[in-house]
């Protein structure tokens, strides 16, 4: 497969390395110093782009991918207000889009399990639920894209949340998701249920990006083909 990756930064570079283990071909790495590159390459030389930059440039990479017909893959975080925008500009284009707020096997899993558990625990209002996310000292977005995904599973459940807090004083009407920046933690996302009497949590700790990069490999290799906007629970069948 012929591979532009789009970011060549901490994800891009983990991705090119496993991308050629693989037997991929990288046929390009842009950076925010030679965006306009993008320009350069079109859908004969290349099958799929795959994204991770920051949350102010995937949208024009994005609409770029669709109007020069290159299927993307994208990780970066932070820009969902825009997924209007965006639905219209690929179905306007045909274009073809795959996102993951984390591609990690694990915390897709995670995500199942969160939205099995937060049914479960709606019924028993004894329970606070909170969000805490835990990410290096250079990310950019606050809460994590994995955080706002794992509150939309909870939310599902809890038709009491009228939304989601970051950072902010306990209110039971709202879902608060706590936000720490600490090193250079690669991703912890923690669920919790505290009652007076006792405490759990579903907690998931990237040890490595290599988990996110296979996953971004595994979409790229699925998406080119397919038309339209799909995520990991096309790919995974959960
Ligand atoms: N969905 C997932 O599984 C994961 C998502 N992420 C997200 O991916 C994004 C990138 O993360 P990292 O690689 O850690 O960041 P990074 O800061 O290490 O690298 C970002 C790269 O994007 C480049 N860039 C910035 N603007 C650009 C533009 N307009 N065109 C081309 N390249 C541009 C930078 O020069 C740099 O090479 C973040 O939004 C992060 O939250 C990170 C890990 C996993
Ligand atoms: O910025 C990161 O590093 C990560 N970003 C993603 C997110 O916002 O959830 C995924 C992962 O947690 C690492």
């Amino acid at each position: 497969m012929r591979i532009l990756l789009i970011g060549y930064g901490k994800m891009g570079k983990t991705i090119e390395r496993l991308a050629k283990a693989k037997g991929h071909e990288i046929v390009g790495t842009l950076t925010i110093e030679d965006a306009d590159r993008l320009q350069e390459f079109t859908a004969e030389q290349v099958d799929v782009a795959i994204e991770f930059t920051s949350p102010a440039a995937a949208v024009p990479n994005i609409l770029t991918c669709f109007e020069k017909g290159i299927p993307v893959v994208v990780g970066t975080t932070g820009w969902l207000e825009q997924l209007p925008l965006v639905t219209e500009q690929c179905a306007a284009a045909q274009g073809s889009l795959f996102f993951a707020s984390n591609f990690s096997i694990g915390v897709n899993l995670f995500f199942h399990f969160n939205e099995y558990v937060a049914k479960k625990m709606q019924r028993y209002p004894e329970y606070a639920v909170q969000v805490k996310e835990i990410h290096h000292i250079h990310k950019l977005d606050k809460p994590s894209g994995t955080a706002l995904t794992i509150a939309d599973g909870i939310m599902a459940h809890y038709p009491q949340k009228q939304g989601w807090v970051n950072n902010a004083t306990h209110n039971p009407e709202m879902l608060g998701i706590e936000s720490e920046r600490e090193g250079e933690v690669v991703g912890t996302h923690i669920v919790q249920y505290t009652s007076e009497n006792d405490t759990f949590e579903l907690h998931h700790i990237a040890h490595s990006r290599e988990g996110f990069a296979a996953g971004a490999i595994l979409a790229a290799e699925w998406l080119p083909g397919r038309q339209g906007i799909f995520g990991m629970p096309d790919l995974l069948e959960l």
